[in-house]
């Protein structure tokens, strides 16, 4: 059976092409998540949709036998927060501003709620520790979370336009502080403060 260390590596058009044809499977995969939240439980074309999700499921899993292929190539386009390629990120395409900052737009919908028609609050924190740490990531390295203090101030409103805004605060040696937050038709909703930490190489663990 042909695994997916075994397959020939696409040239780089093809490549290219199935970046692109995974992402749009990740926009089709959001669609069925929004749509399933919002069908009523008592439709019976839910029993159709099972069948055909079980068929999706089998025919994408014959070839894909290893997770190998995900674990090298981790990174922007596959994060569960701004990744492109994964299906459960809203996702959150950030900008980095010239002044150092970095901002995104964001909507939640549905399957991002919490209290009845307010955002999950953990949805939030998610949205905060990624933001703040695309703030501080330095050039030179991965950067971990070390420490993060999620405020919540207000309810956040799913189907609202929210901006999330992150800085870098301060920086000593291997830790780097940042703050942000997501604003809601001006105003602050949530706020954080993360401590972010580079490790140290491995031969000095
Ligand atoms: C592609 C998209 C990427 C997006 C990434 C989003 C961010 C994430 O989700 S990261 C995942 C969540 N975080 C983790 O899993 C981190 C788990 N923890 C670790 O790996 C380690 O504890 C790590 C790397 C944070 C620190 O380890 P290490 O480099 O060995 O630290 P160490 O040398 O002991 O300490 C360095 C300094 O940091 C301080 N420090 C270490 N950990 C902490 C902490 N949790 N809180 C406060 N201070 C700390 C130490 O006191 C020390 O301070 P000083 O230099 O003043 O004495």
């Amino acid at each position: 059976m042909t695994t997916v260390e075994d397959r020939p590596l696409p040239a780089p058009e093809a490549e290219l092409e199935y970046a692109a044809a995974l992402e749009r499977d990740a926009v089709q995969l959001r669609r069925i998540v929004d749509l399933l939240q919002r069908v009523d439980v008592d439709d019976p074309l839910l029993l159709d949709v099972a069948e055909e999700l079980d068929a999706l499921s089998e025919h994408l899993e014959n070839p894909v036998e290893t997770v190998t292929e995900t674990i090298r190539n981790p990174g922007w386009r596959h994060d569960p927060v701004s990744g492109v390629e994964n299906a459960i990120a809203p996702p959150i395409i950030l900008e980095s501003q010239p002044d150092g900052s970095v901002t995104a737009g964001v909507e939640f919908g549905l399957p991002y709620q919490g209290p009845n028609s307010f955002v999950h609050g953990g949805i939030s924190a998610m949205v905060m520790d990624h933001v703040l740490s695309a703030a501080t990531t330095p050039k030179d390295g991965p950067i971990f979370t070390a420490q993060l203090t999620v405020r919540y101030h207000r309810p956040l409103p799913l189907f609202v336009p929210l901006t999330v805004v992150a800085r870098l605060k301060e920086r000593e040696g291997r830790k780097i502080w940042a703050t942000g937050e997501i604003v809601v038709d001006g105003k602050i909703a949530v706020s954080a403060e993360g401590l972010f930490i580079q490790p140290r190489p491995k031969a000095a663990r």
